[in-house]
């Protein structure tokens, strides 16, 4: 079976990656299930595709073979588009899911639900020891709830209603999630790439 490492620390990410490529036979190995440990990669750049190139190219030379990272967040319209790419460490060091969401509620506050529009982005970049690095964004349009709910996903899962839907992304199924996210419209852009891999 072909596999592809992916370069990421985030069990939810890796676990959706491992579905979808099973779909196409390639087996997605995160750099949670390397028997090396990975350093941390410090992600820098000011907008999505530069922390997934930063990711994606520094794993692609350290191991020397072709490695996909995703940079991906939630950007929130009234807030100016915050989290956005800061989205996984929103309430500060340590990462905490939990302490995330309570920050975006408490700030959407007295926002009214037609003003709570929001969007997840992903950010996927593919690096190759010896080409160009490739990008394919994807996205996912909903709104944030007034209350958390459900326990699927990860991450804002329990705060985001999917755009034609009226529950959160954390009470969907996998298979629902996964064929409206914005990581799922990432990857069916690269599913040329992964034909040939
Ligand atoms: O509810 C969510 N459902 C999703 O599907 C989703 N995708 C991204 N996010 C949020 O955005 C951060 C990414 O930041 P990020 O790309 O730097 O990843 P990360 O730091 O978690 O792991 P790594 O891949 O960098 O190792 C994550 O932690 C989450 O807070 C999501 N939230
Ligand atoms: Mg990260």
């Amino acid at each position: 079976m072909k596999e592809i490492i992916i370069a990421t620390k985030n069990p939810g990410k890796a676990e959706e990656f491992k579905t979808f490529f099973a779909k196409f036979n390639i087996k997605a190995v995160s750099l949670l299930d390397l028997s090396q440990s990975i350093q941390d990669i410090e992600e820098t750049g000011v907008t999505f595709e530069e922390n997934a190139a930063l990711k994606a190219e520094q794993i692609a030379k350290l191991l020397n073979t072709p490695v996909l990272a995703d940079d991906s967040g939630l950007t929130i319209d009234v807030l100016d588009g915050r989290p956005g790419i800061f989205s996984a460490r929103y309430a500060g060091e340590p990462k905490d899911d939990k302490a995330n969401i309570e920050k975006v509620l408490a700030e959407l506050k007295n926002v009214k639900v037609t003003d709570r529009t929001a969007r997840f982005v992903c950010v996927l970049a593919v690096a190759t020891p010896d080409a160009n690095t490739i990008f394919k964004k994807g996205y996912c349009e909903g709104r944030i709830s007034v209350t958390s709910k459900g326990s699927n996903g990860f991450g804002y899962d329990p705060i985001f209603i999917p755009k034609n839907y009226t529950r959160t992304m954390a009470e969907l199924t996998s298979d629902e999630k996964n064929s409206i996210s914005h990581r799922s419209n990432a990857i069916k852009q690269l599913e040329d790439w992964l034909e040939n891999l």
